[in-house]
């Protein structure tokens, strides 16, 4: 079987559009966003049975998936040895005789993410192979350190060559409902960012409604968001199929009326290929083949790219291999 998949880097060039430049806060617009619980839980009950794709097929989505993975590691005993393992993984996602079987090469993972200290690291180790560093940022994950450090902490880790930023939102200001300030701090977040492309986390699981998730999602696309993304991956809650279908209406909706295109990162608790498949028909389902291309579709998941090198073994091999074998990533 030959699979040709690209890699991230071999991608974009000819696939970037312009970026989002955000608007004014449009209050009209944010408070008119509605979600209605039943319909959105009904639709996301029906996901995980419809689309079911096999063999051939099945492998060369998760090939596709491995290119949009945020290949992470977010710990408080995190090493720079254990992100020069990990980078080694981002440049070469799936052992070579896996990958000589299916007829693939080059694919990368989309990028590494990290806190501010490893991105030097990680820049290192990913010399040259056009993977890009996110870090996360802004006092990340509550995001309640003092404002001016938490936009220091941007110019920090751009200057230490984060090509991404990923930002936390303060979630009081949706749940108070000030949206203007919400804005505010996301214009600000993102204009430290400069060239670095910015993902807005939303922590989802912390924002009480899906009502709230759609309008936080409006109010930090209006702001300039290049990316908006559901958890850090520490809320009790992280991404979930119904949180993702509000969002994914919401990114609809900015492309309908503005024209741009906003990438989406469901992020937390997505360690099984059979999930990524999942998200990739959600994707496909409603938003179209266009995001699911890395620079408009990430998971940012630790553990995933493991299953999936796992299950593609399993596709030409036709063996399990023990899950230990595939620990990195
Ligand atoms: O943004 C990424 C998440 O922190 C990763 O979460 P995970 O460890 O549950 O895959």
């Amino acid at each position: 079987m030959q699979t040709k998949v690209e890699s991230p880097a071999a991608q974009l060039p000819q696939m970037v559009d312009a970026r989002n430049p955000g608007q004014p806060l449009d209050l009209d617009w944010v408070l008119g966003a509605q979600a209605n619980l039943s319909a959105i839980e009904r639709r996301c009950a029906t996901l995980p049975g419809r689309r079911s794709v096999k063999k051939d097929h099945q492998a060369a989505w998760l090939l596709k998936a491995i290119t949009c993975i945020d290949l992470t590691t977010l710990s408080g005993d995190d090493t720079v040895g254990r992100v020069r393992r990990l980078c080694a993984k981002a440049r070469q996602p799936v052992r070579a005789d896996i990958l000589d079987r299916l007829g693939v090469s080059g694919i990368t993972t989309g990028a590494i993410c990290v806190y501010h200290e490893m991105v030097p690291a990680a820049v290192a180790a990913l010399d040259g192979s056009g993977v890009p560093v996110a870090a996360v940022s802004t006092g990340f994950p509550a995001g309640l350190s003092p404002f001016h450090l938490r936009v220091a902490e941007i110019g920090e880790s751009v200057k230490a060559g984060a090509a991404e930023i990923d930002i936390v939102i303060s979630r009081r200001h949706v749940l108070t409902g000030d949206w203007q300030a919400l804005y505010d701090e996301m214009r600000e977040f993102r204009a430290a960012c400069g060239d670095a492309h910015v993902k807005a986390i939303l922590a989802t699981g912390e924002l009480g409604t899906l009502r709230n998730v759609a309008r936080a999602s409006l109010v930090c696309m209006m702001a300039g968001a290049d990316f908006i993304k559901t958890s850090t991956g520490k809320e009790s809650v992280n991404a979930t199929l119904p949180v993702s279908l509000v969002m994914l209406r919401a990114i609809r909706d900015y492309h309908e009326r503005t024209g741009y295109r906003i990438g989406y990162k469901p992020a937390g608790g997505i360690s099984k290929a059979k999930d990524a498949l999942v998200y990739l028909s959600l994707m496909k389902e409603e938003l179209g083949d266009r995001w699911l291309q890395p620079d408009l579709f990430r998971f940012g998941a630790s553990s995933l790219l493991g299953d999936i090198e796992r299950q593609l073994e399993h596709h030409v091999t036709g063996a399990y291999s023990a899950g230990w074998r595939h620990a990195a990533g």
